[in-house]
């Protein structure tokens, strides 16, 4: 998309997540078929074992295939969920085969909140990190609810890597950033 800084960051986000619902079922299957692989071979994950991911919704592209590679490699899995009380912060939940889901207040699956399958956030090596779109110094925004913006400005998390996950359509030459926002070391995209 063209000359970004003519639009405000909620009119991004508006046509970011139309582009990537829009995205056809090839365009889909191959862009995430090379991300799959860059996962596959990326010496940090090979290294993590507490990994953090997400389920797609609204467009996203398809993690069940990573969860499913992560399982077979016997590392850790969680999910974030809302937090109950503390409105705007991410629990993060050990996601197993079996682990039952609820649908939350925007549509998207979450574990339900089993204190025994919490893990504090610094405990995570790696959080796969989603975002609707970012730019060339790869400055994300994300769906608006400042989430993985206030996870990810914590100073607590030394040995948490984030990695984003996103299409190459999401992909802006440069974003208007808020003095909040974060700068991934690294975007996987396709
Ligand atoms: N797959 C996935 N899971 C995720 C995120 C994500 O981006 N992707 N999140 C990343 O942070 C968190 C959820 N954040 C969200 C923030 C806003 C809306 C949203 O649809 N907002 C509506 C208003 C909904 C309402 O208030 O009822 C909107 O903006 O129109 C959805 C998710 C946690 N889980
Ligand atoms: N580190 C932070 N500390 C306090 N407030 C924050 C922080 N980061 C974001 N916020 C607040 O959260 C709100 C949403 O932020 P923003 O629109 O940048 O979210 P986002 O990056 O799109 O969402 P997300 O991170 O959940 O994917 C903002 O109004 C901002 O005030």
């Amino acid at each position: 998309m063209q000359s970004p800084s003519a639009f405000t960051t909620a009119q991004i986000r508006t046509q970011v997540r139309k582009l990537r619902r829009d995205l056809s079922p090839q365009q889909r299957l191959s862009a995430q078929q090379s991300i799959y692989q860059q996962i596959q071979h990326h010496p940090k994950v090979a290294k993590a074992n507490h990994i953090a991911i997400f389920l797609s919704f609204d467009g996203e592209l398809e993690t069940k295939p990573i969860i499913e590679y992560l399982w077979q490699q016997n590392k850790a899995v969680y999910l974030p969920r809302i937090h109950p009380f503390h409105h705007h912060s991410l629990l993060f939940i050990r996601y197993h085969p079996q682990t039952k889901l609820n649908i939350n207040q925007f549509g998207i699956a979450e574990p339900k909140l089993n204190v025994n399958e919490v893990i504090p956030y610094q405990k995570l090596d790696l959080i796969f990190t989603p975002l609707v779109a970012f730019d060339q110094r790869n400055y994300r925004i994300g769906m608006g609810g400042g989430y993985y913006d206030r996870l990810l400005a914590n100073q607590n998390l030394t040995r948490t890597y984030p990695i984003g996950l996103a299409f190459a359509c999401q992909k802006l030459d440069h974003l208007p950033n808020q003095p909040w926002d974060i700068q991934l070391p690294e975007i996987i995209t396709a």
